[in-house]
Order: structure tokens, then sequence, then C-alpha cells
């Protein structure tokens, strides 16, 4: 059984109280937290949003998505406790309207911890900092947190950030990236700096190369509006994949802290070797979704869902280097796309050939070893190794697998990533949120990108719905004697 340690009271303030992100994630996971009894006393949820709804109302609309996104943790008693911390307040973020109910909702909140959740778009963060500044809610020790995506180039993300920075100091400033929350990805911290076996090996002397993939089956769907003024590189890459590869990367932190962490991040984000043009070209590969097939069931094309032409990339596969000392000459190859063949994200970490075999040629071939750390679903890590087959006789060699199966070796819940980024920032733990330099050293690194693409202008490569993507993607990792790492689990 987990140890649950229970947070300080707090007044979780959710803009973007009606949308899908605070629908879907954020109040199932606050609902979670409550059952596990972390949340305490007299904590509230207070939503906010545009639309004029009574807190019944409210209330009635989270209780229908609670249903289908808890499935069968839902319970009645929980869920009338839950609902009591539930209150909702309209307010326009762009307007005056709302604010003094605002502010009255939480001039009776006492002394608890005050959160304010931007769950909006991010033209709104600026605006609503302001305003609540103006209704003198930013108080010194309140905390904000902001959704993805930080702006969509480095001048947007700059203005968010100042304008963001004009009212909450930086401490008080959480980036959320909920990638950092997964339970593995806090277990690849714990697989480098919890055990001696890989570090000595954890550089470019031992490893070949690394994979990162992550693969949706799920298309744009209600997104598109969105996803299609973003694509693959602003909305998985920028963040997510880059964050991944820095936790590969990035050397070990002095300790488990919030700016000892991200100082290492940053640093692996500025060893990035700049993209120029040409290797725009020759290192990445874009690509768009066709109609297909997706679990069994025909599905659209991307401009099918959009309803226009767009060049918008549902797709993009990336050979990444890291110009430093650990890395140099190990190529990162990332890849992420909507309506692959499966959901699965996973980080493959391939080590080099023996240097020299001892084996006769009858033994069979030596392959070099593999650590998967399988991010979802199944999450785990499996070692492949070699191994003597079994018998007398003769000496064959045979791979084979160490695996760590979270879900067999620890037999409880894998919480969703929100549940822990949610409360860290209640406990004023930043650690696995982004601070403000790292973000623009992502952008930094990823604008050329998108410069290149836009002054080229051409259609990204389209791969048909339900497959591992264009075949120009192949192509990439291929033309360097590799392959991607497909294996079935
Ligand atoms: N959905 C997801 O899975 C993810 C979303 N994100 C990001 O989070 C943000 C929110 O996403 P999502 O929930 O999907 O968006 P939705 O469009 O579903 O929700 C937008 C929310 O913002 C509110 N809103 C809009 N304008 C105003 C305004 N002027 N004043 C007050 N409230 C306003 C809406 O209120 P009302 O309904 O009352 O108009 C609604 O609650 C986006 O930036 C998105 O990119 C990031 C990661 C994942
Ligand atoms: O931030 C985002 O992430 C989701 C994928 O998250 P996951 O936890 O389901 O792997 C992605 O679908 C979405 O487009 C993106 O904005």
């Amino acid at each position: 059984m987990a140890q649950i340690i229970p947070v300080a009271p707090f007044d979780y303030v959710v803009f973007g109280g009606t949308g899908d992100l605070a629908l879907r994630k954020l109040l199932p996971a606050l609902y979670h937290r409550h059952q596990d009894q972390q949340i305490t006393g007299p904590s509230r949820i207070i939503a906010v949003a545009r639309s004029a709804l009574s807190r019944d109302a409210y209330i009635a609309k989270v209780l229908e998505w609670l249903k289908g996104q808890v499935g069968s943790d839902f319970d009645e008693a929980t869920w009338a406790a839950f609902a009591d911390r539930i209150h909702y307040v309209a307010v326009d973020a762009t307007g005056d309207a709302g604010w003094p109910d605002l502010a009255a909702a939480l001039a009776d909140g006492g002394s608890k911890v005050r959160v304010f959740y931007l769950a909006t778009a991010p033209d709104l963060f600026g605006p609503i900092c302001r305003s609540l500044k103006a209704a003198g809610l930013a108080t010194p020790d309140s905390r904000v947190v902001l959704e993805k995506p930080i702006g969509t180039d480095l001048a947007s993300a700059r203005k968010i950030n100042d304008e963001v920075g004009a009212v909450f100091a930086e401490q008080q400033i959480y980036r959320i990236d909920h990638y950092l929350g997964k339970e593995t990805v806090q277990n690849l911290l714990a697989l480098r700096f919890a055990n001696s076996l890989f570090e000595p090996l954890w550089s470019s002397a031992w490893i070949d190369h690394v994979q990162i993939t992550v693969a949706e089956t799920v298309g744009v769907e209600s997104r598109a509006g969105y996803y299609d003024k973003s694509g693959a590189l602003r909305d998985m890459v920028q963040n997510h994949l880059l964050q991944l590869l820095c936790l590969v990367a990035m050397e070990p932190p002095r300790q488990m802290d919030k700016d000892a962490v991200r100082d290492e991040k940053l640093k692996v984000l500025r060893a990035l070797k700049p993209m120029k043009a040409p290797d725009v070209l020759s290192s990445i590969v874009r690509g768009q979704y066709k109609a297909g097939a997706s679990r069994g069931e025909g599905v659209p094309g991307y401009l099918d869902e959009l309803g226009h032409e767009s060049h918008t990339e549902t797709f993009v596969a990336l050979k990444v280097e890291i110009q430093n000392w650990r890395w140099a000459g190990v190529p990162f190859y990332l890849r992420t796309g909507k309506r692959m063949s499966e959901k699965v994200s996973e980080i493959a970490i391939q080590f080099r050939p023996v240097p020299h075999s001892i084996f006769p040629a009858d033994a069979g071939v030596i392959d070099p070893n593999r650590l998967i750390v399988r991010l979802q679903p199944n999450e785990g890590i499996r070692l492949h190794m070699m191994t003597k087959e079994p018998g007398p006789g003769g000496l064959r060699l045979r791979p084979a697998s160490l695996n760590l199966s979270f879900a067999e070796t620890f037999k409880i819940r894998n919480p969703d990533a929100y549940e822990r980024l949610l409360m860290d920032v209640v406990r004023g733990n930043p650690t696995l949120f982004m601070r403000r330099d790292e973000v623009e050293a992502a952008w930094t690194w990823v604008e050329p990108i998108l410069e290149t693409w836009e002054r080229r202008a051409e259609p990204p490569k389209p791969y048909v719905a339900g497959t591992t993507g264009p075949a120009a993607a192949i192509a990439l990792i291929e033309r360097d004697g590799r392959t991607w790492n497909e294996e079935a689990e």
C-alpha cells in the first residue's frame, strides 16, 4: 500500500473549468486524491469559466464526466463528499464580469494554499493574471499553474512568460508538462540514479543510440481547431519528447531538488545540435494521416476531419544530436504521431555490440543489449540480453528479457500524471514543472525547424491511419543501419 501524505488545505481555482482538460483530467485527478484521503479539511475546488451555470448544474456536468473517467473507482459516498468541495463562478477572463464574485468566493477561504490553474487557451494567461492582480487575488503566497502550450514560438512564449511574470514571481509559477508526472517517467530517474548499474554504461562509450516514441491511436477529433495551428512538433516534441530526452541525457543532478534537476535539463536543451535548413531536410520527416483503420474500424483522414486543406503535420520523426562529451556521436531518434497502429510511449536505449565474440559462428547471432522503458501502456522496464539456450550438447545463444512489470510488482492503481502534479503544486514542489528558461530553450531549438518548414511550404508525407507513419520515417533510421523498435509486448 502506497503511503499517502495529506496535503495542506487549499483553494484550487480552475480557470477553464467547463473545458475538456478540466472535466476529463483535472477533476478526476482531484477526485482520486480526495478518495485516497490526501485532500484534507475545508479544501475547495472553485471552477471558473464563461458559461452562466449554477453550482448544481456544474456539479451535474462534473458527475457525468467523472463516471466515465474513473470507472470502477466511482462510489456514491466519496462523490457526495467530493461534490461538497466543488464551487462554480462565471467569470469573463477578458472582461470585468464575474471578478467580484470570484473575490467574494475566495474571501471566506481562510489561510489556505491558493492555486490558480489556467486550463484555458494560452492567450488568456496574461489577461487572467492581470485581472487576478487588479482584484487583489494574486497574493504573494498563491501559485499559478500554466497548461501547455506556453506559446507557439519563442516570441509568444516570452510574451506569456513576461505577462505572467509581471504578476507572479518565478517560484510561484508552475508550467505543467504532464509527461513529467507519469509514474514511469519518474521511474526513469529512479532507474538512472537509484541504481549504480547503468551509470557507468550511460554514454557514447556503451550506448549506440536512443529512441523515444510517443505514438497515439487517436486522431485530432474535437481539438482540430487547436491542433491545426500547432502540429506534432509544437504539440508534442517541443515539450513532452524533449523533456523525456532531457531525463535520459542529463547529468546526475546533485539532489532531487527543483533547481538541481532543472539546471541539468537546461544544459541538455542548450547542447542540442541546432537544426539548420539542410539538417531539417535530412534529419526530420513530417507526416499527415489519410483515411485508414484504427482498431478494426474505418477512420477519416486528417483533412476530412478538418474540412479544409492543411500542411499541418500529425506525425514527426527526428534524428537529434547532443553536443557534449557524454553523447557525442549518439543519435537520439524521436517520433510521435496521431492515428498510429498502437498507443505506445517508450524509450529504447540500444547498447553497442560486444567488442569481440568468443563463441563459434553456429552459436548464433549476438544481439546487442537493449533497455526498454515502457511509459504506457503496460508500464515497466525490460532488458534484452543474450542467454544460453537450455540443454546439453553444443552452445546456442538466444535473446531473452529481464522484465519488470510495474503492475505485477506493485499491484496498485497507476495514478494519472495530473494526480501527482496537482498535489505537488499544493506542496510547493516545482521539481517536475518546467522553468521559464527551459521552455524558452526548447523553443529556441524548435524555432528554426518551424521556420524552414514555413519557408519551403512542402506538404507533409501522407501515411495511412493505423500504420507506423510514413515510409520516409523508416528510411530516416534505416539509412543509419538501425531500425525502430516495433517489438510486440
Ligand atoms: N484537452 C486536453 O487534453 C489538453 C488541453 N491542453 C490545453 O489546455 C487548454 C484548454 O484546453 P481544453 O480544455 O481542451 O479547451 P476547451 O475549449 O474544452 O475549454 C476552454 C475553457 O476555457 C474557458 N474560456 C474560454 N474563453 C474564456 C473567457 N474569455 N473567460 C473565461 N473562460 C473562458 C471555456 O469556458 P466556457 O466553456 O464557459 O466558454 C472552457 O472552460 C488549451 O490551451 C489546450 O491546448 C493541454 C493538454 C491537453
Ligand atoms: O499534451 C498532449 O498530450 C496528449 C497525449 O498525452 P498522453 O498522456 O495521452 O500520452 C496528446 O494527445 C495531445 O495532443 C497533447 O496536447
